[in-house]
């Protein structure tokens, strides 16, 4: 077994409000990622869980006994955290080994430990190298195996991909996405890279200023964000919103335009609104009957794909376009609208009004 629950989590440094009321519930076995800006709280979080630092308030239950007056090292907890120095004497199988070593397990159980993480993570050939003899990356496998040896109730890890390369750290996402699943263990994983979160979690919390924003799978948070700030801040380009209201059966925009009224619209009329529309819901190709006239102010080219930035009004709408996309800034286009796709939020309370019937 290994739930971990907060509930309630409150915790200053001096005039910084790092927690402000934190509950989170991570299913046994659950890859549950914690994503959030820097200064969100995160580390706070996991380092309440792991019993090292004293809280406000709030308590921290695993496998439902509360263990918040528990001292760190009965948790049962494995903290793995972005820098994990190897011994630079031992070999990795010695430098895997050795947090089993120190906890005296039997020799046996050590080689079979050691086997099994280094063929999860590729590296039986390099076992009776030292550090000096690694590279980075080589480094960095044989550091998480080390981490990830144990068999403890869970593990709370602390952007552990952080220095690595991107394209190492888009090998490891994989990785660990794999030994999380012949593992079966409960991870608790601390980023603030969204792509992470969206690409390995089965469950995402949204941190902001030490409050949770939204709690969902990755599919959730992206397609039904609960507030304008999740929507922002998930999504690749960013989401773009554009304030208008509802009239009728027309949503009408600050800068003039109209669009038919969705369905799923139920705002009232007159409510000050945001329309949002992710990059990859809108077309400069001619495709649908809503559409948006604007001014092409600017091409992104992004190899796979060119991101077109188009002026509606004072708004600028991202949109996600092929590579082969032309244009000249100054001409005029139409942006096509997947309206069925877009998102709408009462402007005044950044709270999703769409979320909850799509
Ligand atoms: N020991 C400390 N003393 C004073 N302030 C602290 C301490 N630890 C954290 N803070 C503050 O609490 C807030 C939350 O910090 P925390 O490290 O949890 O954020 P984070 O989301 O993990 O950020 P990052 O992604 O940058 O690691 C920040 O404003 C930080 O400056």
């Amino acid at each position: 077994m290994g739930t971990v629950a907060v509930q309630g989590l409150r915790k200053s440094f001096g005039r910084v409000r790092a927690l402000d009321g934190v509950t989170l519930d991570v299913p046994d076995g659950a890859f549950f990622v914690v994503l959030g800006p820097s200064g969100a709280g995160k580390t706070t979080t996991l380092r309440a869980i792991a019993g090292l630092d004293k809280l406000d308030a709030g308590s921290v239950h695993l496998d439902g006994r509360d263990a918040t007056a528990d001292a760190p090292a009965v948790r049962d907890l494995a903290m793995v955290f972005q820098n994990y120095a190897l011994y630079p004497r031992h070999t990795a199988y010695e430098n895997i080994a050795s947090p089993l070593r120190a906890r005296r397990r039997p020799a046996g159980e050590i080689a079979a430990a050691v086997e099994r993480m280094s063929g999860l993570l590729h590296i039986e050939r390099l076992l009776h190298r030292r550090p000096a003899q690694l590279s980075g990356g080589e480094m960095q496998r044989v550091a998480l195996a080390r981490a990830l040896v144990r068999s403890p109730r869970a593990f709370l890890m602390d952007e552990p991909l952080t220095n690595l390369d991107l394209k190492l750290r888009v090998e490891m996402r994989t990785e660990l996405t794999r030994i999380h699943r012949s593992l079966g263990a409960t991870f608790v994983y601390v980023t603030n890279d969204q792509v992470e979160a969206l690409s390995m979690a089965d469950q995402v919390a949204v941190l902001r200023e030490g409050t949770v924003q939204q709690v969902g799978t990755p599919t959730e948070v992206y397609e039904r964000p609960a507030n304008t700030w999740v929507a922002g801040f998930v999504g690749s380009p960013p989401i773009s919103l554009l304030a208008c209201h509802a009239e009728g059966d027309h949503l009408v925009g600050a800068a003039g335009w109209t669009l038919p009224r969705p369905r799923w619209a139920t705002a009232k009329d007159g409510q000050a609104l945001l329309l949002g529309l992710r990059a990859e819901d809108l077309s400069v190709e001619r495709r649908g009957d809503a559409s948006l006239p604007g001014e092409l102010y600017g091409l992104e080219p992004l190899g796979d794909r060119t991101v077109v930035d188009v002026r509606v009004g004072a708004e600028i709408l991202k949109v996600k376009a092929r590579p082969t996309v032309t244009g000249t800034p100054g001409e005029q286009v139409r942006v096509t609208v997947d309206l069925g796709r877009a998102h709408l939020f009462d402007a005044g309370t950044g709270l999703s009004l769409s979320a909850a019937g799509r």
